[in-house]
């Protein structure tokens, strides 16, 4: 039995879009409506057929729904809510794919204060954006995480880990907070390290932007492709994942500053032991089955 008869999608973007796409592809019964805030989005949306039907407002949208799934920005993820509040359906459950939770599962509780709130985030996705950019097997062999409280109840868990196993998803329960650690060190960190790197890289005088383009082989060529990603998500993500952020970059600054003393005191015994340490983490990584041609990113385990 299908977990949803009737899912709404706000956000018609990357991830919004994916779902839909997917939606149709695992779940075809299932109908699937979609709302953007922007309109010429909806038209891209509605061209590219991937829903049933694509609503003008967000509350014609969701008034039918049994599952509303906000794919906005994390910064957006309240006033979403908000606008769709009045509509909602007293039964519907409510959920995002926001890339950090402690803030949004707040933001969105605030709004909707009444509804039935599982908090997700599907550890797939592109440095693309927008309903062009999804595909409908981008959660496969992929982490979903669930954020649920304690106070949420146990079949709406389920069904919303139904609809993303159907997917392709696996899915896992973890405490909100500590999703947000989690993400900050494998997942926000690493591209804040893109953005500065990049960044550094076209600020430096003594070489020319054309040969950062020109000599971009390999490592830098990847920090690139994660320095491309949609500068609105990755500016909420940061403004919205604060503390666990700034912890690991203090942790990360510590290791540098190690690193930067054994580079200026010819130490090669501690950049071989560090550089051996992480070459076994890759190895360990690929062996799991995690590797992907497409991105490392979030494949969960066999
Ligand atoms: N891009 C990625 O690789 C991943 C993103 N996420 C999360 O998914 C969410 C969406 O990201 P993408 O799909 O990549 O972004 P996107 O930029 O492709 O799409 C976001 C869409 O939301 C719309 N929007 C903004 N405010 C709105 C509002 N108040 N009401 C209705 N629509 C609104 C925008 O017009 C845009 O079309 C973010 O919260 C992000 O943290 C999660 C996993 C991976
Ligand atoms: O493209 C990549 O390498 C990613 O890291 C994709 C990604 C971006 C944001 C998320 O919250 C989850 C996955």
């Amino acid at each position: 039995m299908l977990p949803f008869a009737r899912v709404t999608v706000v956000g018609l973007g990357l991830i919004g879009s994916s779902i839909a796409r997917a939606v149709r592809a695992t779940m075809p019964t299932v109908r699937v409506t979609g709302y953007d805030a922007d309109p010429a989005t909806r038209l891209e949306a509605d061209a590219l057929g991937f829903l049933d039907d694509v609503a003008d407002t967000p509350g014609a949208a969701v008034i039918d729904a049994d599952l509303v799934l906000l794919c906005v920005p994390v910064g957006a993820m309240g006033e979403a809510a908000a606008s769709i509040a009045e509509d909602l359906p007293t039964d519907a459950i409510v959920s995002d794919v926001g890339g950090c939770k402690v803030s949004v599962a707040a933001a969105i509780r605030a709004a909707v204060p009444d509804a039935t709130l599982v908090p997700g985030h599907p550890v797939a996705g592109t440095e693309h954006s927008g309903p062009a950019a999804g595909f409908a097997t981008l959660f496969q062999g992929r982490w979903c995480i669930l954020t649920p409280d304690g106070d949420t109840d146990p079949a709406a868990v389920m069904r919303v880990s139904a609809f993303w196993e159907r997917m392709g998803a696996q899915v896992e329960i973890m405490d909100a907070a500590h999703h947000d650690l989690v993400l900050a060190v494998t997942s926000h960190v690493p591209h804040l390290i893109a953005y500065s790197i990049v960044g550094t890289a076209s600020d430096l005088e003594e070489v020319t932007r054309g040969e950062v383009i020109k000599y971009s082989a390999g490592g830098f060529r990847d920090f690139t492709r994660i320095a491309a990603s949609d500068p609105t998500m990755w500016r909420d993500v940061f403004l919205n994942n604060r503390a666990a952020v700034l912890e690991i970059l203090q942790r990360l600054q510590e290791d540098v500053t190690m690193l930067q003393r054994a580079i200026r005191w010819g130490d090669g015994d501690a950049l071989f032991d560090l550089f051996t340490r992480t070459r076994a983490i890759r190895r360990s990584i690929i062996e799991q089955g995690q590797d992907d041609a497409r991105a490392d990113f979030g494949r969960a385990h066999p």
